[in-house]
């Protein structure tokens, strides 16, 4: 953009304008599995508002006197063993880079868009990359929360986040929220084909499939939150593109937290029940989780699956996310060049 320098002050810095960014934003993850890595980063989480929406003279003394306290340790020796050595990183992190490396290889086209990535607890913060982005001359950016269903908790609080660093910034750029894509068709394909080609790669077929969803307390979805909605949607197209009987097909809820009632069936339990009442062979999707992480690799590969052998069940499976794989990408894609019309 050119403007008639005679009519601005000697001292205004050039600024860069006319690009577009598009940040790929996904929950975050410990920098470390120590102590001090996961204090800090469950902390950043547990303090908020969106996550846990109790009062806080209830919730701080709890937090920093008890879970603060003991959680570290315990859920850092979940991290260390599916912790990505290779990169000394966990996977959520090296996935959601992925899918940035990916996304601005398909945007080739578009010569003045951008591509970045954050999380929204710990490192790259939210903050930090859209200051990069406003660098690279980006005066618009396309803010996309990796939820493939609206929840307060992980969309609501990405788009805070975002909209709160604006606050601090003279020159803001325009900023386009991503909406939830829990129904699009070619992420219901995507994941019906991720079922298919893992389920042919073995030489048994389940007599369930559970699509478990992280779950969140009944307390939200009284109060309005669509989440548990867009997931039972999400679990019938599902379902029906994979023309399975309702009998052999459930949506679950897992990760719960806290003492509250959470959204039910809770996966775990289901898993167990299915185990003791004779169900032999068990595969569970995670279809609300748009990479691998803790919840998927070690709460259902791990925990689901050593649950349901030792009580009777024989085969159990767990198909991966789509992480960075070429249906994922599709599906990522098409939201983002959605969301740009009109822009780019
Ligand atoms: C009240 C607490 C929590 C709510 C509500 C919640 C909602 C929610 N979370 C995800 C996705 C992920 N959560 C992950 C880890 C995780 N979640 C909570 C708590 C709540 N989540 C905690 C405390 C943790 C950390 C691990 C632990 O201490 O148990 C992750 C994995 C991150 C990783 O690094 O691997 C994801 C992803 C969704 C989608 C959601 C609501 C819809
Ligand atoms: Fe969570
Ligand atoms: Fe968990």
């Amino acid at each position: 953009m050119t403007a008639d320098i005679s009519l601005r002050p000697v001292h205004h810095p050039a600024v860069k304008s006319g690009n577009i960014g598009v940040l790929l934003v996904n929950l975050g993850t410990p920098d470390g599995t120590d102590y001090t890595s996961m204090r800090r980063y469950l902390r950043e989480f547990l303090t908020d508002r969106r996550v846990i929406e109790w009062s806080r003279w209830k919730w701080y003394p709890i937090l920093f006197g008890i879970v603060l306290n003991t959680r570290p340790q315990k859920v850092g020796k979940a991290y260390e063993l599916i912790w990505n050595k290779e990169k000394n990183e966990s996977f959520l992190r090296t996935y959601t880079r992925n899918q940035s490396e990916l996304m601005a290889e398909r945007l080739k086209d578009l010569d003045n868009v951008k591509v970045d990535w954050a999380m929204r607890y710990g490192t790259p913060s939210i903050g930090s990359r859209i200051e990069v982005l406003k660098q690279e001359g980006c005066d618009r950016i396309v803010l996309f929360p990796l939820y493939p269903q609206y929840a307060a908790a992980t969309t609501a609080t990405v788009n805070d986040k975002a909209f709160h660093k604006l606050l601090s910034m003279r020159w803001q750029p325009a900023l386009r929220t991503v909406p939830d894509y829990h129904d699009d068709e070619t992420y219901i394909d995507a994941l019906a084909r991720s079922v298919e080609t893992h389920l042919s790669s073995l030489d048994w077929k389940p007599d369930m499939l559970i699509a478990s969803f992280h779950g969140i307390p009944m307390s939200y979805f009284k109060q309005g939150d669509p989440y548990y909605c867009q997931c039972q949607k999400t679990g019938r197209l599902l379902r029906e593109r994979l023309g399975l009987k309702q009998e052999n097909f459930m949506v679950t809820f897992q990760s719960r937290f806290g003492p509250e009632e959470w959204l039910q069936p809770y996966t775990d339990k289901t898993v167990e029940k299915l185990a003791c009442d004779g169900v032999k062979r068990v595969a569970v999707i995670n279809p609300g989780f748009v990479s691998d992480c803790l919840e998927t690799l070690e709460e259902i590969a791990e925990q689901a699956a050593h649950s349901f052998h030792e009580n009777g069940g024989e085969k159990f499976a767990h198909i991966p996310c789509l992480n960075d794989s070429e249906d994922g990408m599709k599906v990522l894609e098409k939201v983002v060049r959605r969301e740009l019309q009109g822009w780019a």
